[in-house]
Parts: structure tokens; C-alpha cells; sequence
């Protein structure tokens, strides 16, 4: 279970994030749905411990990011707005630094690595240098690191960016293996077809704040539309997507 729980932050002295708390439940994959600017990556970036709240909790399962950092990391797998690779490292390297870094060694540290080759498809990949690798080779190789120890957490910042149909098929794939184990899983999205489709649960970000929670059905319900971008557009502008087109705001 991952809890934001009132949190704030401000960029010179501009807020970004607006007493922002929900709850990400066990066994689930819950998207933040927010338009450009909405605040997606700072409140994913502290949710990951990466970035500074101005005030609020967050809890990554039993460890708050900002007091215990190790303690969130070990239960968290990140794949982050940048990829990360390092070029002259071949997948096999990269990982197993990670792996390390996570703690595993010996039988562990190599069975590891075996479970995120086969369920990623990266033997084709595994001993070549990440250096010139194609986006979805990069993905491939961001999520084998996320995943490599394990979490109990995955959270993913927008991570079909990019991506084409087979790729986010694997994507989709892992995350619904993943899901069906148990995982806590958050990731951000404006892509709404996306998010229908993979979502058990839709948080609607607006300015810094939650402005709906539910499914995409009960989204629907709650704001009297048809389909998850017309609720996107009534929760997050507060206005029906006929007006909201005709007066030149996002739909
Ligand atoms: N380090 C920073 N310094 C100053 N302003 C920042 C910083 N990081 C984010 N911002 C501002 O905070 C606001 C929210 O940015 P954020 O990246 O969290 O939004 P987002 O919802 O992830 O957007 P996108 O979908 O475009 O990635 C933006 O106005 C952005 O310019």
C-alpha cells in the first residue's frame, strides 16, 4: 500500500501540489491521470523519495521516503521519466549492479537476473551495450531494473512514452502478471485510452490536486459522461467537453 497524505509543494513559491493525499491499494494498477503541468512527476518524484515535500506524509509501505529512503527503496521499483541506462554497460552489467545495490548476491543475485531476462524477452539483448538501444529496448531494460529485487511497489512515470504496440503489449502483459501477484502498482498517464484499458482505478489530477477517484465507470457515473476523457474533462476544467472545446481549453 502506498498513502499520500496532505501533501504540498511549491516551486519558487509557485504550488505545484496542493494537499494531495490518496491511497494506492495492494493487487492493483491505479493511474494518475493528469493533463501536462498537472504535477504527476513531482508527486511521483516524492512518493519515490527523490524530491522534497514542502509538508505531508507519504508512506511506501511501512517507510516514509523522506525519514528512511533505504528502507522506501528496498520496497520500490522506479521507472522514472529517464530511463537511466548507463551507455557503455551491457543489460547483463546494468543489472547486476542494481541487483547488488538491492542486496542480492550469490544463487539469489543470478536467479534474479534469469527472472527479469525471460519475462522481459531481453536474451537477444542481454550482452550488448545499451548504447544506441531503440525505445522500447530501453523500457525493456528500465523495468528489468525496477523489477529486478522484487518491490512490493512499482511506480511508473508515463512509461508507454514512446513505446509502440509490441512494447506496450509486454508492458501490459507484465503489469497484469505483476498485479495478479500482489503488486502495488501507480503509474501517470495523460494518455487516456491507455489508462482506461490498463487501470483498475483512475486518480484524476488537476492543479496540484485530486479531483475524482473510481473506476473509469464510476467516473463516468460521477460526472454524468459516456467515456473517460469526457469525465477527465468535466472533473479536471469542471466543464462539459462541448463548452470546454468551443472556449479553447484542453479536451
Ligand atoms: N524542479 C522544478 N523547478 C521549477 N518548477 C518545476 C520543477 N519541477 C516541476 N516544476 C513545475 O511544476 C509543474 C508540474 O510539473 P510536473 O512535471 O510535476 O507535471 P506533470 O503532470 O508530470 O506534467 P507532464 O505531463 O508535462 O510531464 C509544472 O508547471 C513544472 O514547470
Amino acid at each position: 500500500m502506498i498513502r499520500v497524505d496532505n501533501i504540498s509543494k511549491s516551486f519558487a513559491g509557485k504550488p505545484v501540489l496542493r494537499n494531495l493525499s490518496f491511497e494506492v491499494p495492494d493487487g492493483r494498477i491505479t493511474a494518475l491521470l493528469g493533463a501536462n503541468g498537472a504535477g504527476k512527476t513531482s508527486c511521483l518524484r516524492i512518493v519515490c523519495g527523490l524530491l522534497k515535500a514542502d509538508g505531508g506524509r507519504v508512506l511506501v509501505g511501512n517507510a516514509d521516503p523522506a525519514l528512511d529512503p533505504r528502507g522506501a527503496r528496498r520496497q520500490l521499483g522506479v521507472v522514472g521519466d529517464r530511463e537511466g541506462l548507463y551507455e557503455r554497460l551491457t543489460v547483463r552489467e546494468y543489472l547486476d549492479i542494481f541487483a547488488r545495490m538491492q542486496g542480492l548476491s550469490g544463487k539469489a543475485l543470478a536467479q534474479a537476473l534469469a527472472a527479469v531476462r525471460e519475462e522481459l524477452e531481453l536474451g537477444a539483448l542481454w550482452d550488448r551495450r545499451t548504447k544506441g538501444f531503440s525505445q522500447g529496448e530501453r523500457m525493456k531494460v528500465s523495468l528489468a531494473r525496477a523489477l529486478v529485487h522484487r518491490p512490493q511497489h512499482l511506480i511508473l512515470d508515463e512509461p508507454t512514452r514512446g513505446l509502440d504496440v509490441l512494447a506496450v503489449r509486454l508492458l501490459r502483459k507484465t503489469l497484469l502478471r505483476l498485479r495478479a501477484a500482489g503488486t502495488t502498482i501507480l503509474f501517470s498517464s495523460h494518455v487516456m485510452p491507455e489508462v482506461a484499458e490498463l487501470s483498475d482505478r483512475v486518480l484524476v489530477m488537476a492543479a496540484g490536486q485530486i479531483v475524482g477517484a473510481g473506476t473509469p465507470e464510476q467516473l463516468a457515473a460521477e460526472s454524468g459522461c459516456s467515456n473517460l476523457e469526457d469525465s477527465f474533462v468535466a472533473l479536471a476544467y469542471g466543464q462539459r467537453p462541448s463548452v470546454a472545446i468551443a472556449q479553447g481549453e484542453p479536451a
